[in-house]
């Protein structure tokens, strides 16, 4: 069982601990042992002896003897038992945080198409409820299970030298026992499977719904989005009825059997008591210790249902604990930690999304320090073509170049820390301003932060806020405008001094006059640097030194302002379009 493998390998640095704990789980049951082996003893001479009475004057001490060693052994079980809870739980915590670690680390560092594939609510589901359910195995299920077993096998052997004829009549029902253990195995495993399936699906729901709550406000789809939930809340307890219900379905064969061996224990016990073949404090000792067989009969039910979900959520846990990011750093990667120029060109790209073509051979060559503007359709592949220059996906065919290397051959690291991207949909963590701008650099100066702040025209804002460039923004940066949190996130990407800087749609939220002060400060740079800029405002892109005009994935119109207008194509047309539609303001 691989699950059980994987478990083992991260119990590292626990493991001592961990087998402490399960050898300790064993003595704890050996001592159970103990008190039916001390109530025989006390039985048979003190209680149901002929010579009872004379028993107890003249052997007092054995008396008190048997009494405390009874007391003393209870004693010494409970300390065992305290001892082995804490270290199951010391080596389970200790093995769930290095898991929730590596989980971690090993989501940060996929690459963009392992977030197209996963859901967050499933990924949170992964990290939170997956990883309780291993953690519960670890510290109660395996332990419940070696707990009944070595009970089961250690009673067993007990009935079995103080009779083996009680033994064998007590132990004769339990291949049926085992039978229905088995069956309900087979059937528990595709309901957990379902049930673990159905959670994901409800934290997805809830997630983007709260992620989202401005969109459903918006559009005042409130009831269709709660009623959208309560489908997938329902489906999630339909599921776990079921799962209750089957496990409901066996139990009352479970608690048959375990019932019946009080009922064998009753009937053949008294026989053999009554044919003397066993004495009364015999009777007392295994008739005291049938829990050490019922018990285990019980719970193995539940530690069945509770492995089959254990197995479902580790499977899960286990798919991201071993994915690997498709874009890595080549073992020939070269490095260059020297700052880039920032010439960047695509010499014959093509990238697809599945089998659709999103740039098809697609050529152009910018050179260090020069501003291209990309415009296009919706649809027309602006950001999936940007999205190549850092490599958050590898083209499928043709070169992306910088600075005359093929991205794949740089290293990640030193590719994207030169490169200053703020992207369409702008996420400012929960911070404060100040951490929000400088988070490409934590030891940033404040004087440092306030000048990216002014170069992207947040400064004016930022200063009128009660706290300044101490004020928390929130998830998505709540409480604050589109165009004030796409200014922040220009200030972020300029304040990495990037040698190429990437602006997809960054503008689109500001106004004229903003974004004129911006352009203005995006010329003056007091660093080197390529500006690749995606705009559908003319204003944006007329003082480019190319401008690229992508349709469908392919470019059809490249060159300067003049040379567009003059080429009367697209960018003709979207210059009329929003110049009163006479294309009459000046070139
Ligand atoms: N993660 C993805 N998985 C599959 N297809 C995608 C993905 N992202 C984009 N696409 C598809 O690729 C094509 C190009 O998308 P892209 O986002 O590059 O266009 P765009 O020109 O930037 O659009 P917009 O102006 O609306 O931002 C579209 O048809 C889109 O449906």
């Amino acid at each position: 069982m691989f699950q059980l493998q994987w478990i083992w390998h991260n119990l590292k640095g626990y493991r001592n601990f961990y087998v402490t704990a399960l050898v300790l789980s064993i003595v704890c049951n050996a001592l159970y042992l103990t008190t039916p082996y001390f109530s025989k003893e006390l039985v048979d001479k003190f209680l149901s002896s002929k010579d009872a009475l004379f028993n107890l004057e003249h052997e007092r001490k054995l008396f008190w003897l048997l009494l405390a060693g009874m007391v003393g052994f209870t004693l010494l079980r409970t300390i065992c038992q305290y001892t082995c809870n804490m270290t199951y739980e010391l080596s389970s915590q200790g093995m769930i945080y290095r898991i929730r670690a590596h989980l971690f680390r090993r989501i940060e560092n996929q690459d963009m198409e392992f977030y197209d594939r996963n859901r967050t609510g499933d990924l949170m589901t992964r990290l939170t409820g997956d990883l309780d359910m291993v953690r519960h195995a670890v510290a109660f299920v395996f332990k419940g299970m070696l707990e009944s077993c070595s009970l089961f096998i250690a009673s067993s052997v007990y009935f079995f030298m103080v009779s083996w004829k009680m033994a064998l009549l007590l132990l004769a029902v339990t291949p049926f026992i085992f039978g229905v253990v088995v069956l309900l195995d087979k059937k528990a495993k595709p309901v957990y499977v379902d049930l673990r399936e159905k959670l994901s699906q409800m934290n997805t729901d809830a997630q983007e719904n709260i992620s989202g709550n401005r969109v459903v406000k918006a559009f005042a789809r409130e009831d269709y989005e709660i009623e959208k939930f309560q489908k997938a809340n329902k489906e999630y307890s339909d599921a776990n009825k079921k799962a209750s219900l089957l496990w409901l379905k066996f139990f009352p064969y479970m608690e048959a059997f375990a019932n019946a061996l009080s009922v064998v224990m009753l009937l053949g016990g008294g026989f053999f008591l009554i044919k003397g073949e066993i004495t009364m404090g015999e009777y007392v000792a295994i008739s005291g210790l049938i829990w050490g067989i019922a018990n285990p009969v019980r719970n193995l039910g539940i530690y069945v249902n509770d492995m089959q979900r254990f197995m479902a959520s580790a499977m899960k846990v286990i798919e991201i604990y071993y994915a690997r990011p498709i874009i890595t750093d080549r073992e020939d990667a070269v490095d260059q930690t020297e700052r880039l120029h920032g010439d960047v060109e695509f010499k014959d790209v093509t990238f697809k999304f599945g089998k659709h073509i999103v740039l098809d051979n697609v050529n152009f060559k910018i050179k260090a320090g020069q501003t291209v503007a990309i415009m296009g359709e919706t649809g027309s592949g602006k950001t999936s073509l940007i999205n190549l220059i850092p490599r958050f996906y590898d083209a499928n065919s043709g070169e992306v170049l910088v600075d005359g290397v093929n991205v794949r051959k740089r290293k990640l690291s030193q590719l994207r820390s030169q490169i200053g991207m703020a992207t369409q949909d702008v996420l400012l963590f929960s911070d404060t301003i100040d951490g929000n701008i400088a988070y490409g650099d934590s030891d940033m100066s404040e004087e440092d932060v306030k000048h990216y702040a002014k170069l992207a025209a947040a400064n004016e804002f930022v200063e009128k806020m009660p706290d300044g460039y101490e004020t928390i923004v929130g998830e998505r940066g709540v409480g604050l405008s589109g165009g004030q949190k796409q200014r922040l996130s220009l200030a972020r990407a300029l304040a990495i001094k990037p040698a190429i800087l990437i602006l997809d749609d960054t503008t689109s939220a500001v106004d004229m006059e903003t974004e004129k002060y911006i352009q203005d400060s995006l010329r003056n740079l007091d660093f080197p640097c390529t500006k690749i800029i995606i705009a559908q405002r003319i204003s944006s892109t007329k003082d480019a030194d190319v401008i690229i005009i992508l349709d469908d994935g392919k470019i059809t119109e490249m060159g300067t302002h003049d040379e567009l207008i003059a080429k009367k194509g697209y960018y003709y047309e979207v210059f009329k379009l929003q110049n009163d539609g006479f294309g009459k303001e000046a070139v």
